[in-house]
């Protein structure tokens, strides 16, 4: 039995026409599921636990965006059922850095070839992430872009990346860069005037913005990336080449490999992983290795 998890709010509500769409599908094909649709923020993992705990089941899909596939993950880390996705959110980063299909179709095909890979997931105060933890600057846009009113309406019109952009451009007029205690494995240095810290299992976050390109989700290793001691106009020069990856050789840009970090910060700095709000500093991130099943 498949199991389903569908966020009907993702991609603004396009969630629900996707699901319809994929339904018919598994109907005609005669294959077996039920589906569970999430009533609130958290849900998610909390409907996943009930599943592991009472059913056998054959795989467990998230039908949302990368806030959707967080709390999947979130309930299912110490199982061995594979998680599917079919793409239905605004960013759909997990998608994009796996090389799922964008098309629900063609993802579900991908689910049904059944050929699960395993790939490492991060942890990051108590929750489980797998596209990237971002701290400081684009923690500070997350907490912007998930209380904006003008999301729900952008993403209707399809333009839901904008929302993220104008907050980008909000956040870089007001933040104030701070000064950050990083440590990589054994390694400890002190950083001055740092705007952002990423900590990246896969290369993008916020709808295509390749911030650490050479991320893996399986190499058993953190790609982090850290900016720091730029004034807010090279910053601003800067921002639109991370889209293709191209800022990693800008001299404001330091990347490094690692499997644990802790960070600490002189004020209060702001996280997200996979788009959602975990809190401030201080922060303990360590990845576990090849620990989820993805078809
Ligand atoms: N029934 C619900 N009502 C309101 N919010 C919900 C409900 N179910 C889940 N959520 C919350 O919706 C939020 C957004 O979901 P999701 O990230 O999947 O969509 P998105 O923001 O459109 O996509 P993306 O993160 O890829 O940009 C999540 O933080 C989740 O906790």
């Amino acid at each position: 039995m498949y199991y389903f998890i569908v966020n009907n709010t993702s991609g603004g509500g396009k969630a629900s026409e996707i699901w319809n769409h994929t339904e018919t599908i598994l109907q005609n094909k005669n294959i077996h599921y039920r589906v569970f649709h999430t009533q609130h923020a958290n849900h998610g993992s909390t409907l996943v636990r009930d599943i592991i705990h009472k059913e056998k089941a054959r795989a467990i899909i998230a039908v949302g965006g990368d806030g959707t596939v967080h709390e999947v993950i979130n309930g299912l880390t110490g199982s061995s059922i594979p998680l599917g996705i079919i793409p239905a959110g605004s960013g759909n980063d997990f998608c994009r850095g796996l090389g799922i299909p964008m098309k629900y179709n063609k993802a579900l095909d991908r689910i049904l070839q059944d050929e699960p890979k395993l790939m490492d997931v991060g942890w990051i105060n108590g929750r489980y992430f797998g596209t990237v933890a971002g701290i400081g600057f684009d923690g500070q846009v997350a907490l912007e872009t998930n209380k904006s009113s003008n999301k729900k309406m952008l993403n209707l019109a399809k333009i839901g990346r904008v929302s993220y952009i104008m907050n980008v451009l909000k956040v870089l007029f007001y933040y104030q860069p701070t000064n950050v205690e990083l440590q990589v494995d054994s390694k400890q240095t002190k950083h001055k005037d740092v705007w952002l810290i990423a900590i990246a299992n896969l290369p993008c976050y916020a709808g295509g913005m390749y911030i650490c390109p050479d991320a893996r989700n399986n190499d058993e290793l953190f790609d982090i990336c850290i900016l720091k001691d730029i004034s807010r106009w090279k910053l601003l020069r800067l921002f639109p080449s991370v889209f293709k990856g191209k800022h990693i050789n800008h001299p404001a840009i330091t990347i490094t490999k690692g499997k644990k970090v802790t960070i600490n910060s002189n004020s209060p700095i702001t996280a997200h992983s996979d788009g959602e709000v975990i809190g401030q500093t201080p922060f303990n991130i360590r990845l576990e290795p090849l620990t989820i099943s993805i078809l």
